[in-house]
């Protein structure tokens, strides 16, 4: 497995996660979630396996808020899970306070759980209907032997309180409250147990716009009271960005990029992160507020791409070193190779399909000869053999798909770490990391880009 992820540790950092894999077993199909220690083997890597998150690394400060942001399905939830040791990981470690939790089962493990809390998106189903919300909020309390009857109830109203509810309702019961005051519920139990660490599922995404900002606030509020860290998953950016100090973005099983906040949305270095952030909906009149968004489906985590998962819909993947064919030949060459995987035209005349995919610029030489043969292919309905030649000679032979990019830059608003998972950044990591060799005197022609396997 290659170590894919920012690469020092930060010496203020609560929770430390390196080299985490989840993989789930793809025969098992729902059961492959709900495995528990001992119940399979520790490590399986079937080539079926659905690789949910691949090659983790990051850390959290204490008293920080990360926020892991990625469309549906990149593993943010099963990284959560994993994170929290409710998964145990495929490979990897996940240390909270030093310890490793990866290594952790038993009395250990659920001992340690005490101080890692988890908040879910749907303050309903998360609430059993028969309880009244005191009991509710006790119940992690109870678990853990923590006070007495008495002393829990007390506490359990005190609580209420501090989300912003009434102590006085006590004994309603969840259908009682709105949504928003149910996820108050939620943030009151998990708190029961005066955790160090919260990892928050997408716990304002069901909630009315308004409301969403009123519960963020209190989750802010009750964090500085309560020294509390978060890690929080969101697929929404502005919600993103109202919480977080730092944010992951997450794709495919990878963390792709990871930044302070202010830098993550003002400087983003990683393709993918320009996309999602030019998805956001822009208020215009004339038009439906959302610019277009990345073009092609998110690739299988049974089968991701080589190198960087994101090349097969980047805008912006390399030309191989053995051609020289402009930019814009070399695009042309890249959206008609994944024209003819996606097999999305009909016509097999090179000269129409020339018009159409190549009408600004034809790629010539090597290049050339070899976008003949593969038109030549797609004249005789030889399909496969096209997409094998294009995809072989060209998409294959490209950086990014014969390495792992992983790369440490210099942020431009700030003083902290980004992270990039992006070759285009290879000369600015460079050329970063020359320049803090020569501050410490230590001027290497060895110095580079870190991280990266190739
Ligand atoms: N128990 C399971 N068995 C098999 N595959 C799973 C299991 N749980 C998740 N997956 C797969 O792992 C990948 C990551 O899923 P996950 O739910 O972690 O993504 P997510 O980013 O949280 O998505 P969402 O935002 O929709 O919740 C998906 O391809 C999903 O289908």
């Amino acid at each position: 497995m290659t170590e894919v992820g920012p690469p020092d540790s930060d010496p203020e950092a609560l929770l430390q996660v390196r080299n985490l894999c989840k993989y789930f077993d793809n025969d098992s199909g729902l059961l492959g979630g709900v495995s528990v220690d001992g119940e399979f083997p520790y490590v399986r890597r079937d080539p079926s396996d659905v690789r949910a998150v691949d090659g983790v690394n990051f850390d959290i400060k204490e008293g920080e808020t990360l926020g892991l942001v990625g469309e549906s399905g990149c593993g943010k939830s099963t990284l959560a899970r994993t994170v929290l040791r409710l998964l145990k990981p495929t490979d990897g470690s996940v240390y909270f306070q030093g310890e490793d939790l990866a290594s952790l089962s038993g009395e250990p493990l659920r001992r340690k759980r005490k101080d890692m809390q988890m908040i879910f998106q749907d303050p309903q189903s998360s609430l059993d209907p028969r309880m009244k919300v005191g009991p509710i909020v006790e119940e992690p309390m109870k678990a853990h032997d923590m006070l007495d009857d008495e002393g829990r109830e007390a506490r359990a109203k005190e609580l209420l309180e501090k989300v912003g509810l009434d102590p006085q309702h006590y004994n309603r019961y969840p259908h009682a409250f709105s949504g928003g005051q149910r996820q108050r519920v939620n943030l009151a139990r998990a708190l029961s147990v005066n955790p160090d660490f919260i990892v928050c599922d997408e716990p304002v995404s069901a909630l009315d716009v308004s409301i969403q900002a009123q519960v963020l606030n209190t989750m802010e509020e009750l964090q500085a009271e309560f020294d509390l860290t978060y890690l929080f998953i969101a697929h929404d950016l502005s919600v993103i960005r109202h919480i977080s100090d730092r944010v992951a973005v997450m794709y495919l099983g990878n963390i792709v990029e990871l930044a302070d906040k202010e830098e993550l949305f003002e400087n983003p270095k990683h393709p993918y992160t320009r996309a999602l952030l030019d998805a956001i909906p822009v208020p215009d009149p004339r038009s439906d507020g959302r610019k277009e968004l990345l073009s092609g489906d998110v690739p299988s985590p049974i089968d991701p791409p080589s190198g960087c998962r994101f090349r097969t819909r980047c805008p912006k993947v390399i030309q191989p070193e053995a051609y020289d064919m402009s930019d814009a030949a070399w695009r042309n060459v890249v959206e008609f190779q994944r024209a003819v995987r996606r097999r999305a035209f009909e016509e097999t005349d090179p000269n129409a399909l020339r018009a159409r995919y190549f009408d600004d610029a034809v790629p010539s030489g090597d290049a050339g000869t070899l976008l003949d043969e593969a038109l030549g292919h797609i004249e005789r309905e030889e399909f496969e053999d096209a997409e094998g030649l294009l995809t072989e000679r060209f998409t294959d032979e490209s950086v990014c798909a014969t390495a792992n990019p992983a790369y440490e830059l210099d942020p431009d608003l700030d003083d902290g770490r980004h992270y990039a998972a992006c070759h285009l950044r290879r000369d600015e990591a460079i050329a970063s990391a020359v320049d803090e060799a020569a501050l410490d005197g230590s001027v290497s022609p060895n110095t580079g880009a870190s991280g990266a396997d190739d």
